[in-house]
């Protein structure tokens, strides 16, 4: 995400609204992740109708779990000030560069994050009761706690955490949407990222400051 090529993407705003994923009878939501104002479960209509889509595509028994959407820019902040910290006393050798460099791998830094527009979602799967399949490593695991497990390619996983791993990639891919390689829960459409990757002349969602009074009513 630190990459020059994804912040030279331009972002064409087609103002699509956020939509609240509990509403759709096609995903399970997770609050682990949760915000006062229950934000985390929003994403843009056009994300929320690619879920949807991967959903129908999944074995009977196995369902998307939504474990965090849109994210306010404030959040993503510092989440990527306390990761980039964690990495400069690990790293004292990194100039700031490469600290970025080396962050973006698990937190994107805050003028190019997709969260912040509603475009991203990180999600695993689960059974038809919640309870969580194993996709190789926990969740939200940062390189260095999973030891490369959390990259989406990593091998030597046991072939259930493969398997898992592969059925998730096929319908999220099959639905549109893109992995970012280095986390195999996040995925985003009408991203800067998911321009890149697919060629788009332009993202088509921007950030939004639901803090900001105007945007807050448009929900
Ligand atoms: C922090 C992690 N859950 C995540 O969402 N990372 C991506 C790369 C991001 O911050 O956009
Ligand atoms: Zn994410």
């Amino acid at each position: 995400m630190a990459d020059p090529r994804v912040a030279a993407i331009p972002v064409r705003e087609c103002g699509e609204p956020l939509v609240d994923t509990a509403d759709s009878e096609h995903l399970r939501v997770d609050d682990r992740m949760a915000d006062e104002h229950g934000q985390w479960r929003l994403l843009r209509a056009g994300v929320v109708e690619r879920l949807e889509r991967a959903a129908q595509l999944l074995p009977p028994g196995v369902r998307l779990l939504v474990l965090e959407g849109y994210r306010s820019p404030q959040r993503q902040e510092r989440g990527f000030t306390r990761y980039r910290e964690t990495l400069r006393a690990l790293r004292p050798d990194l100039d700031e560069g490469a600290l970025r460099a080396a962050a973006s791998r698990y937190i994107s830094p805050p003028e190019v994050a997709p969260h912040p527009s509603g475009a991203a979602i990180d999600l695993t799967l689960c059974d038809d009761d919640g309870t969580e399949l194993d996709l190789g490593c926990a969740y939200d695991a940062t390189p260095e706690e999973s030891d490369g497990g959390c990259f989406t390619a990593a091998p030597g996983l046991p072939e259930r955490a493969a398997a898992n791993r592969r059925l998730l990639v096929e319908v999220l891919t099959e639905a549109g949407l893109v992995n970012y390689p280095t986390e195999w829960w996040h995925w985003s459409y009408g991203d800067r990222y998911w321009a890149l990757k697919t060629g788009a002349p332009a993202a088509l969602y921007g950030p939004h400051d639901l803090t900001a009074p105007a945007q807050a009513a448009a929900v």
